[in-house]
């Protein structure tokens, strides 16, 4: 879909969780830097960015977990701080979850149960056996992807409003990160609510995602629907002299060349226009992938290591 074709009623839908000039320190290390971002309701966000971008502060401080050093953050209208009200329409599954020592699945279920206002049990117990995961086991003797399974069925039957997955997926194998985007969409689609994906796997999810975040270095660098985001940059490959007398003052993002062929990745602002215009010039024109132009992206930012 085009951004020309998408339903403008979903452009407006309500905003659940914001931050104002969001910056959040740690020494001499700035983690997030004026970060100002708006989520809305019923769409499904990808987290992007690089190690260490500040993508788990972000969440840290969304959900109420850390405490920003100067900006603003509001969660359906309040501050999430110590708000039970708001944090039980809130759900953050990360991969470094900690438990009581003696907590077996069925007590982690039974306290997200109490947590939770939105929480399904029988969701979660359908999830318990797709995942194949043992109730009466103890969380710390559980394997790195039955960890991870635990993550995400308390993600998914937590049904919150406001869910963030920060990586939680990282132990599962391809068999159940692929069972777990399927559940995802079925049930969101029944239940639509916030979702964001933390991930480094963007091309897995990026058939998901209907909006894209991209945070490098603490700094929003793009914020932005997914199909547009797809839309802004194309590959046009051909004669040096064809592929540059198209691409003209048009800001490149990577280009190679072998003798006397090129292939450029370049930005484009019309994207119909521009492939209708390359196939008649007799240009080769290809689509770019999401994680393609999140890696051209970041790693035109710069490379200097925090
Ligand atoms: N408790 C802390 N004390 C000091 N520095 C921290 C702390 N937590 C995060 N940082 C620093 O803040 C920056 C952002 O970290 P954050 O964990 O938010 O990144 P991330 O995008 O989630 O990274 P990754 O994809 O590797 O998980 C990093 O430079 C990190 O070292």
């Amino acid at each position: 879909m085009s951004a020309a074709t998408i339903d403008p009623t979903r452009l407006d839908t309500e905003i659940v969780a914001s931050t104002r000039g969001l910056t959040k320190k740690f020494g001499s290390v700035t983690a997030l830097d004026d970060v100002t971002l708006d989520l809305r309701e019923n769409k499904i966000y990808g987290l992007l960015g690089r190690n260490g971008a500040g993508k788990t502060t972000l969440m840290q401080i969304m959900t109420g977990q850390a405490f920003q050093t100067s900006g603003e953050v509001h969660v359906f209208g309040r501050t999430p701080h110590e708000n039970t009200e708001v944090l039980r329409g809130v759900s953050f599954i990360k991969e470094s979850q900690a438990y009581p020592t003696d907590y077996k699945v069925a007590h982690v279920l039974a306290a997200a149960r109490h947590l939770l206002r939105d929480w399904d049990e029988q969701f979660a117990q359908e999830l318990l056996r797709d995942f194949d995961l043992p109730t009466d086991r103890k969380v710390k003797k559980l394997s790195r992807g039955m960890t991870s399974a635990l993550g995400v069925i308390l993600g998914l039957a937590s049904r919150a409003p406001l869910t963030f997955f920060d990586e939680p997926y990282l132990g599962l194998d391809a068999v159940a990160r692929q069972l777990f985007y399927d559940r995802l969409l079925a049930d969101y689609a029944e239940h639509p609510r916030t979702v964001v994906l933390s991930t480094h796997l963007i091309d897995e999810v990026a058939d998901l995602l209907e909006h894209v975040v991209l945070i490098d270095r603490g700094r929003i660098v793009a914020d932005a629907d997914a199909e547009e985001m797809r839309e802004s940059a194309v590959t046009v490959s051909g004669s040096v002299e064809d592929v540059d007398s198209f691409v003209g003052a048009r800001p490149e993002l990577r280009r190679e060349s072998i003798g006397s062929h090129t292939r450029v990745l370049m930005r484009t602002t019309d994207h119909t226009e521009d492939v209708a215009h390359a196939k008649a010039l007799g240009l080769t024109i290809e689509p770019v992938s999401l994680q393609q132009l999140i890696v051209e992206t970041t790693s035109l930012q710069g490379k200097d290591p925090r």
